[in-house]
């Protein structure tokens, strides 16, 4: 069979079987419809994917592509974020976040202090990765032809200070997210070196991204949790997992209800990694009152209410709009 289009018809009639693909026993809140009636949902018709790459994405809700990223451009990206920690430069609106572990000692200027940067949609070389059109074809398949980069982040995972605050509970990216829909939501997360289960790679549960939006709250970790990291409150353990060990480049693009989480990092390097969370020009915003989205929007209020001496006045909506960057497309309702 070699025609795409044959294939193509070959798996959507895979895609009817329940049993098709990896799919992961939903936990007890979620629910799981088989034989949905628009078959493919979380791809768009594309000439990049390959069927099977499609069925993938359908099935579990990410898709690892090796090698995406130049070393090149990666070595640049690192450059970038070592000038950032020794304070050279100076980025509007960047978050720069310490460990939890380390948030009340001493500063020092260097990458040992610092484990997350977030929103460096100011910074022209970092952003340039939000931009590479490698990532952007690929975004296109899943979210189409408008693309705004929503949300960035560079993250270094410091090596565990001894109290396991360097992981990442498992979560969905949605939760942090008042626009819709969700199937035009992605996130692109490539790794800048390698990336194991000694250094903390990215865990997910695959097929999660069938479920809902799930509640979320800080973990109950006794040595800590930073700030944000709310988890799955009803994480089951024995869920399926998938361990995403990966290469310098190799990016993973994953569905914003996607179940996902990374382990503490037992080496004595920073494992390093560059994200963006793009979302369709036409997505709209919602109002999250009396949903479980709620606990979230009160915290990013708060915490903008004290960065930048304001009330009410700015919204949860606000905080994204400011943020969005059109990359691609048109910026219809974002
Ligand atoms: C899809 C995606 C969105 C998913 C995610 O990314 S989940 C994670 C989201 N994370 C974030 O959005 C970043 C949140 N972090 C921040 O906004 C900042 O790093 C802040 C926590 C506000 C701290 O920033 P800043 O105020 O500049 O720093 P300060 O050193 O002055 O600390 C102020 C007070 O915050 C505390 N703090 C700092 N870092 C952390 C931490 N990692 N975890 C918990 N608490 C922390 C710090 O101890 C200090 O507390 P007090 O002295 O006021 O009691
Ligand atoms: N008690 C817990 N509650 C919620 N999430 C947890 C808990 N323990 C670990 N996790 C999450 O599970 C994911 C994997 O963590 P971790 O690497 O420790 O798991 P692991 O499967 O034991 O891997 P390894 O054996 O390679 O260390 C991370 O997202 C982590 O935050
Ligand atoms: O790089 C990681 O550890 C994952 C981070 C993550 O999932 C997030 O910030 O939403
Ligand atoms: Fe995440
Ligand atoms: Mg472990």
């Amino acid at each position: 069979m070699s025609r795409p289009a044959e294939r193509l018809r070959v798996i959507i009639n895979h895609l009817d079987r329940p049993s098709a693909g990896i799919r992961a026993a939903p936990t007890s809140a979620q629910t799981v419809s088989y034989g949905h009636p628009q078959r493919l949902r979380y791809t768009l018709d594309n000439d990049l994917l390959t069927p099977e790459q499609r069925l993938f994405y359908e099935e579990n809700g990410f898709l690892l592509i090796r090698n995406l990223v130049s070393k090149q451009d990666i070595d640049r990206f690192r450059r970038e974020f070592e000038r950032i920690c020794r304070q050279e430069i100076k980025v509007p609106g960047l978050v720069v976040m310490r460990d939890v572990a380390i948030a009340k000692s001493e500063f020092v200027p260097d990458q040992r202090a610092v484990s997350k940067l977030q929103d460096f949609q100011e910074d022209p070389e970092l952003f340039r990765y939000c931009s590479l059109p490698e990532i952007l074809k690929y975004v296109e398949c899943f979210i189409g032809p408008n693309i705004m980069a929503m949300h960035t982040m560079l993250i270094n995972k410091p090596p565990d200070a001894g109290k396991k605050t360097s992981r990442h509970p498992m979560h969905q990216d949605l939760h942090y997210f008042p626009f819709r829909p969700v199937d035009r939501i992605v996130c692109a997360w490539t790794a800048m070196e390698t990336v194991n289960r000694q250094n903390g790679c990215l865990v997910v549960l695959p097929g999660s991204h069938k479920g809902t939006l799930q509640e979320h709250d800080y973990p109950e970790w006794e040595g800590g949790v930073n700030k944000m990291y709310h988890g799955v409150r009803d994480y089951d353990p024995e869920h399926p997992r998938v361990h995403l060990e990966m290469e310098k480049g190799d990016t993973v693009f994953f569905h914003p209800l996607l179940i996902h989480g990374s382990g503490m990092n037992q080496t004595q390097g920073f494992r390093k990694a560059i994200s963006c969370h793009y979302a369709s020009g036409d997505c709209y915003y919602i109002d999250v009152k009396g949903t479980t989205q709620e606990n979230i929007e009160k915290e990013v209020k708060e915490i903008v209410a004290r960065k930048y001496a304001v009330g009410d006045e700015v919204t949860f909506k606000d905080t994204w709009a400011i943020r969005g960057r059109l990359v691609q497309g048109e910026r219809i309702s974002m």
